[in-house]
């Protein structure tokens, strides 16, 4: 069994890739970086250390690493006779893996079972998102497939320089996979969990572990912390990340039917995950990409949203969006083009914009108010 999975990064390391090869399979990784492809091809085995209670070593072995960038078609040939593909390159990245997707499902033996594709990003529908962009550039070739959603959390945060291929990661982890696109040919990946909806999984765990994470980063952020253990030991951080999870927990309920004293639960063991002092994890991090993050569907206007529809609470989850809008990391692209839309664009535009909120939604004004709040702030520095 085979199974190539792009983007080796923390989670592609740390985590697709070390169940993969638990599940048995011979495991390939693409990536873009040269110096990554490498170092991948450069070792036999690697370690992810699992750090924190309970945690173990776990070594992976029996993988090799393709170029994309300077190789594609290697990447195609690899994919036309995988069993498997998996991918943690980024939501916004999924259009640039597709075409070696599509060029090695048109080399697909017709003779061979369909491939089985799964995105692993924190989006919600993120493998359909792949699907949409393969039939994009070829629809006659996505029934040599099939594409199931998924839900991964394991929190792996960057890497010390000079660390090599092994990488460090908390010890929990959970991967909810549909299963109904199988037809009963599940993939072999030990400790994945089967579910035939997975809207409710993929909502509890973008929704709080997501929201509690991002939150945390952009009100430590703006109370001047580095580390995401250094924001937690702030009581009133966590009074506001805290608040933002009950709004988000009441939308859970109110839409899934989750029951409210899980939910309590298993927001108190999110928090305990971000808080292990054994993993080095930064504000910077965990805030990246504030525009993808603000974004309709995402953490926090998606919950939000849900909420004011149904008459509930959006205060804390508003006051977090109000953080985010503050996130000023120069090295970070959409920071930087957030900042500059804040100087330029009207509120009106903004909110729209960045949030995709329609005028006339019960969202808009609080939303909006953050954002010309904002603009006032910013002509006042
Ligand atoms: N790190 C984490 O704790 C978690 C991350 N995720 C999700 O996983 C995805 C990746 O996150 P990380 O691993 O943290 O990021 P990362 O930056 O460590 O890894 C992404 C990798 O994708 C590679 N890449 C970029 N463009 C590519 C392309 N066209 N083809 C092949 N590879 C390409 C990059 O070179 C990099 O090695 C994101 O969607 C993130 O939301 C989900 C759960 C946990
Ligand atoms: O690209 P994103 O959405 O910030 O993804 C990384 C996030 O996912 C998590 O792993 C949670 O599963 C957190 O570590 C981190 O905040």
């Amino acid at each position: 069994m085979k199974a190539v999975h792009f983007g080796a990064g923390n989670i592609g390391r740390g985590f697709v890739g070390l169940l993969l090869h638990e599940g048995g399979y011979e495991l390939v990784f693409s990536d873009v970086a040269d110096a990554l492809v490498d170092a991948i091809n450069a070792t036999q085995s690697y370690t992810v250390r699992e750090a924190g209670p309970g945690g173990v070593n776990r070594i992976v072995t029996g993988y090799r690493a393709v170029n994309s960038k300077t190789d594609p078609d290697a990447v195609a040939d690899e994919v036309a006779t995988a069993d498997v593909v998996t991918c943690a390159v980024g939501p916004t990245v999924l259009r640039f893996i597709a075409p070696a997707i599509v060029a090695g499902l048109a080399r697909r033996s017709p003779d061979l079972a369909p491939l089985k594709v799964m995105a692993c990003e924190n989006a919600i529908g993120a493998t359909d998102q792949l699907r949409a962009e393969i039939e994009k550039l070829d629809p006659s070739v996505t029934d040599r497939a099939a594409f199931a959603n998924t839900a991964v959390d394991r929190i792996v945060p960057a890497q010390p320089e000079g660390g090599g291929v092994d990488v460090t990661v908390e010890p929990y982890f959970e991967w909810a996979i549909e299963s109904t696109p199988f037809a009963g040919d599940l993939p072999s990946i030990p400790g994945a969990h089967f579910v035939d909806d997975l809207g409710p999984y993929i909502e509890r765990k973008l929704f709080t572990v997501n929201t509690g994470h991002a939150a945390t980063a952009y009100f430590g952020a703006q109370a001047g912390h580095v580390r995401i253990s250094d924001a937690l030991a702030d009581p009133s951080i966590v009074a506001r990340v805290g608040a933002a999870l009950e709004e988000t927990s009441a939308v859970l309920s109110a839409v899934h039917g989750l029951d409210p004293a899980e939910l309590a639960e298993y927001r108190a063991t999110i928090l305990e995950r971000f808080r292990n002092p054994e993993l080095v994890d930064t504000v910077q991090r965990v805030g990246r990409q504030p525009l993808r993050k603000l974004s309709r569907n995402e953490r926090f206007i998606g919950p939000a949203v849900q909420a004011a529809e149904r008459g509930l609470s959006t205060s804390a989850l508003v006051a977090a969006v109000a953080a985010a809008v503050a996130f000023d990391d120069e090295s970070d692209e959409q920071s930087v083009e957030l900042q500059r839309m804040l100087r330029s664009e009207d509120a009106d535009v903004l909110t729209a914009t960045v949030t995709g909120l329609e005028p006339e939604h019960p969202l808009f004004d609080a939303v909006h108010e953050v954002f010309a709040a904002r603009q006032e702030e910013l002509r006042t520095l």
